[in-house]
């Protein structure tokens, strides 16, 4: 029996075409795509197409896409052996790290990818990017929500763009990558998550519940009291220096961050470094936030911080709650 695959075009690059004010997404992917590959297409699984009514560049991406996102796999969820999300590269590792979150008990592939080019241009990624998430969709050995592009395979909630205009746009900065496509499809195995089964969230989210800082040198209090002090704002992702440190002896605000976390906002802190993990307490500068109670982010990139962050505030009402289940791995986000 052949595989079949969903694709799911959201917009980005990939299915642009040029106006006067640059690249705009253009609905009818699936006639353009079809075109493209040609006879091709006969030796790639079976897939259907389907694409957001309102198409984005996903430099407008919200919280609320990503529940769109959910809704439209879960519905056909049992009827396709894997899924490929089509997503504009800006914010793809956002939305990577959300789906990672709310397909919760993920059972199938779930592959997301892009383009830097559109396929719409002679020279261009997407042809490629998408050939090769057709084939890993269709791969019953991935259970979880990755980023391919340009031949690499990455953990979703782990992937980072990091490149403004290469093709190798997309890395995993603090784990290796899960495959690497070359003359051979190669896969970790012993890297990929256990399959589960399906629980998925579908929040109503509040776009205003969750900040993301970072810190910079001489960054006023009365900046950091905005920010979290905000109608509506119940989590505030920080980003610090290094291991995890923040100017401690500003004292106008680390006594905001103080009310912060008093006032009931969640504060988690992640590192502003590409590489390696927050540890609270190397330093007497960052053992000030253990007393606050501020949630060490380990290893978490900004990306996954931010969408787990948001996730977990429409899961639980209670700060308490939220911290405990922050500090949790729940799909090897974090080490
Ligand atoms: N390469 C891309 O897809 C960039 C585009 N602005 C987007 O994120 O939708």
């Amino acid at each position: 029996m052949t595989a079949r695959v969903l694709v799911l075009y959201t917009g980005g690059t990939i299915g642009m075409v040029p106006s006067e004010q640059g690249y705009v997404p253009c609905p009818g992917f699936d006639g353009r795509l079809r075109e493209e590959l040609g006879e091709r297409a006969a030796e790639l699984p079976e897939y259907d197409l389907v694409e957001f009514d309102q198409l984005i560049d996903s430099a407008n991406l919200t919280p609320a896409h990503w529940t769109r996102i959910v809704q439209m796999l879960e519905k056909r969820w049992h009827e396709y052996d894997g899924f490929v999300v089509l997503h504009g590269t800006d914010t793809m590792a956002y939305t990577a790290s959300a789906l990672s979150f709310l397909l919760r008990g993920c059972d199938r592939p779930v592959i997301i990818t892009g383009s830097q080019i559109p396929l719409s241009q002679l020279r261009n990624d997407g042809v490629d990017n998408l050939v090769t998430a057709l084939l890993l969709a269709a791969d019953r050995r991935i259970t979880e929500v990755c980023v391919c592009f340009n031949g690499r395979l990455l953990r979703g909630n782990r992937a980072r763009k990091v490149r403004t205009s290469g093709f190798d746009a997309f890395d995993s900065p603090n784990v290796p990558w899960l495959g690497q496509v070359g003359i051979d499809i190669e896969l970790q195995e012993d890297l990929l998550l256990p399959p589960g089964t399906p629980d998925f969230l579908q929040p109503d989210f509040d776009p205003a519940a969750v900040v993301m800082l970072p810190v910079f040198p001489g960054m006023p209090a009365r900046l950091l009291e905005a920010a979290w002090n905000a109608p509506g704002v119940r989590g505030l992702v920080l980003q610090s220096y290094g291991v995890g440190n923040p100017p401690d002896a500003d004292e106008a605000w680390m006594a905001s961050l103080e009310r912060a976390c008093n006032q009931g906002v969640t504060v988690i802190n992640i590192s502003q470094c590409q590489q390696g993990a927050v540890c609270q307490g190397v330093y007497a500068t960052g053992a000030a936030l253990n007393r606050l109670g501020v949630v060490a982010g380990a290893d978490l990139t900004p990306e996954a911080a931010f969408a787990k962050l948001h996730v977990l505030l429409t899961q639980h009402r209670e700060p308490q709650a939220v911290r405990q289940a922050l500090a949790q791995v729940l799909c090897g986000e974090q080490n």
